[in-house]
């Protein structure tokens, strides 16, 4: 019996809330296999990014290879891909692979400092969502990438059937952890608008919830769920572990990847 897999493509967080110890974390709680390519390693805390070391693109693609060559991928997630030519030579693997693909257009950290130059952003419209199963973007990376204002649950649905019509992702899944009132967010698949809808949980502690919410998408996918039933999974996923978050370190604290088990201890 083998494993259901997933590979993340994404950044490290020294800090251990976001990237891809996010990721691993989720996999690992979904019973999902759990394999990482990085992109960049980021000198990161609570607090803030203090430096960002890009790796270079012949040596991601060392890793690509070292995973497609010998391991079975079920699943794809990416993250933090800073750089307009790791986009690039990374679209043209994963257009290699048949397997679900879940893009999380990383830009700017919870902390406000810039993860992607601005030059990537083109370039991930032209060689990443084409390929996506489903892109996760928040509402300021969905403001900047589609030029538009979004204020109001229409305002998220529009901007969701734009990135699926006009930007060619199969799915897209606009989150709306950054308006005020309830934590809503909007997937559209192409056929159905759909909504997710929790109540706003009081706490500043939300490091890594991004990239938490996309990789337990991504590790429902890889079982086999439709992207509705996955994402419904993942947002009660999120929604606990936001719940049952860590105050860690002096910033925003990160978010409780075990939250969900029964046996939960904090
Ligand atoms: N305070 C909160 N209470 C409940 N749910 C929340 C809260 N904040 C965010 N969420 C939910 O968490 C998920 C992640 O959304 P969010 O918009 O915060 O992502 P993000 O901005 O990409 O995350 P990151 O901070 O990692 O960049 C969404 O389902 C969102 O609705
Ligand atoms: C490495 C990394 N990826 C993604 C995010 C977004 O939360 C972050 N803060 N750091």
């Amino acid at each position: 019996m083998r494993p259901y897999t997933a590979l993340t493509i994404a950044g490290s967080d020294s800090g251990g809330g976001a990237g891809i110890q996010a990721d691993l974390k989720t996999f690992e709680e979904w019973k999902v296999y759990g394999m990482s390519v990085l992109t960049s390693l980021t000198a990161q805390n609570t607090t803030g990014v203090q430096d960002v070391h890009h790796i270079p693109v012949s040596f991601i693609e060392a890793q690509l290879d070292s995973v497609e060559q010998d391991l079975p991928i079920d699943v794809i997630k990416s993250g933090m891909i800073a750089r307009k030519e790791a986009a690039e030579h990374i679209g043209a693997w994963i257009a290699k692979q048949k397997v679900p693909y879940v893009c999380d257009p990383v830009m700017v950290s919870a902390s406000g400092h810039p993860l992607m130059e601005e030059e990537t952003r083109a370039a991930l419209s032209e060689h990443l969502f084409r390929y996506a199963t489903v892109i996760t973007p928040n509402i300021p990376e969905a403001e900047t990438l589609l030029d538009m204002e979004i204020r109001t649950e229409r305002d998220m649905q529009e901007a969701a059937r734009k990135f699926v019509e006009e930007l060619g992702a199969k799915g897209a899944l606009v989150k709306g952890g950054h308006l005020n009132g309830e934590a809503v967010d909007v997937l559209y698949d192409g056929e159905i608008m759909r909504t997710y809808r929790e109540d706003r949980i009081s706490t500043e502690n939300t490091h890594g919830t991004g990239c938490t919410y996309a990789s337990a998408i991504a590790a429902n996918l890889a079982m086999g769920r439709t992207l509705p039933v996955a994402v419904e999974k993942a947002k009660d996923y999120i929604t606990e572990a936001i719940r049952h978050s860590f105050d860690l370190g002096s910033g925003s604290g990160p978010t409780n990847h075990w939250a969900h088990r029964k046996e939960r201890v904090k």
